[in-house]
């Protein structure tokens, strides 16, 4: 069995090729200035039946995939639409992962990224707004199987209902908070019991965490911990005889705060600390033992997602990078198994460049490009 897995350096941008410029002529914070990348269409369809059943308790799920669905555990709430739509539409932007942004001849043999994901079956954690609701959108254009989890059941619903009309091949939803130890298990099971089986675990979710001074709230840093890193163990735990099983991939959605401690977000770049430190290490134990389970590394700058903007744009000026290429990127360098991804590549690869050689530098930069007289207190 030849292993799958990660190939070290395979496609490691090393930053050095990277062109400084606009780092050291960027005026301004280095988390931004993102560069686009080249991406193609490809048509969707919907297939699938729609029953209802009745809504569920409160808490109970409401498994609306007919007879035979049943209510969740308590705790959780489910939802399901399998249905019958009108024809899909063209036009649904999705990478060719033949590679990183080469251009591809016509004729190339590769699978596609959208070949390689149909009839995958994918969990996608913190799917219900931001980077992961647009994973979720990219992954249902490619005709994957999708379970979504977060907490807001509303605002799942809508996005299952969109990711139908854009062509998933079916598209669930468990919801309820991460920082709850049975819940994780109970995301896996169904995934279990309703697909017999997964492909790819995409790790996205976070806690509420504030862009402020630490303010020496440790039960805080305890919460985040539990819900940005233990219930992503929790997962990848309960879900790896699956993936074994699949020669799946995990993938883990990380930032720059998980490689460079930046100032006001000392909790929140702790559990992503913990992500970069946790994951690499079990990925040298599956190279070890030939566990053919790829696991791919997200390294984020500034995305432009709600929360992101609202937590923190009156302190960072740049222009964040956009949401719907960051998911892309982050599904194409797990269907392609990769080790990490950079994203936005130049700015985070010029970053992590200069915290190498010259770290004081960096963080002197980084201080002096936010507007630290708007940061605060808690
Ligand atoms: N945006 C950015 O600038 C950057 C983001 N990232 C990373 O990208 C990922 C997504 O970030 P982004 O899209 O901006 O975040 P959002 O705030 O937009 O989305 C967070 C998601 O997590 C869910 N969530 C929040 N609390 C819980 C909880 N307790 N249990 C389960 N789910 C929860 C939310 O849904 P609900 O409220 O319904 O539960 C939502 O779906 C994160 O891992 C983040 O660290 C990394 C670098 C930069
Ligand atoms: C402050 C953001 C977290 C917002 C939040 O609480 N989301 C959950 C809301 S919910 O509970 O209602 O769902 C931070 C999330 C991402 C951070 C940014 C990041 O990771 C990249 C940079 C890292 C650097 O160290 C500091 C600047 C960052 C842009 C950083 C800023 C804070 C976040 C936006």
């Amino acid at each position: 069995m030849t292993y799958s897995g990660n190939k070290p350096f395979s496609h490691f941008r090393h930053p050095i090729l990277l062109n400084t410029q606009t780092f050291l002529v960027s005026s301004h914070c280095p988390w931004a200035g993102w560069v686009h990348s080249s991406s193609l269409t490809c048509a969707s369809h919907q297939t699938g039946t729609r029953d209802q059943t009745p809504a569920g308790t409160e808490k109970a799920g409401r498994d609306r995939e007919g007879p035979q669905g049943q209510r969740g555990a308590a705790g959780t709430e489910r939802g399901c639409r399998d249905r019958e739509g009108p024809q899909g539409q063209r036009g649904a932007v999705v990478p060719r992962c033949r590679g990183a942004g080469r251009a591809v001849p016509a004729l190339s043999s590769a699978p596609s990224c959208a070949e390689m994901l149909r009839g995958k079956r994918v969990i996608v954690t913190g799917a219900s707004s931001g980077i992961g609701e647009q994973m979720a959108y990219h992954l249902a254009r490619m005709e994957a199987h999708l379970l979504l989890t977060a907490r807001t059941e509303a605002k799942l619903q809508k996005v299952v209902e969109k990711c139908l009309e854009l062509g998933a091949a079916s598209a669930r939803y468990i919801s309820g908070s991460m920082d709850s130890p049975s819940l994780p298990e109970e995301v896996v099971r169904e995934a279990g019991n309703t697909w017999g089986g997964l492909d790819m675990l995409i790790l996205n979710h976070i806690g509420q965490s504030s862009f402020t001074y630490f303010n020496g709230d440790v039960e805080h840093v305890r919460k985040l911990m539990e819900t940005n890193f233990v219930s992503y163990v929790a997962l990848a735990t309960a879900a790896l005889p699956m993936l074994k099983e699949s020669e799946g991939s995990i993938v883990v959605v990380s930032s720059v705060a998980g490689r460079i401690a930046g100032p006001f977000t000392a909790p929140y770049s702790a559990t992503k600390f913990a992500l970069e430190g946790f994951f690499s290490s079990l990925r040298q134990e599956f190279i070890i033992d030939k566990v053919n389970v790829s696991i791919t590394l997200c390294i984020l700058g500034y995305i432009n997602t709600e929360s992101a903007v609202s937590a923190v744009s009156h302190v960072i000026p740049d222009t964040p990078a956009p949401k719907e290429e960051c998911a892309l990127e982050i599904i194409r360098a797990g269907a392609l198994r990769r080790r990490e991804v950079l994203y936005p590549a130049r700015p985070v690869g010029t970053m992590l460049l200069l915290r190498s050689i010259a770290p004081e530098l960096l963080d002197s930069l980084i201080r002096g490009s936010y507007r630290l007289e708007n940061v605060r207190r808690t």
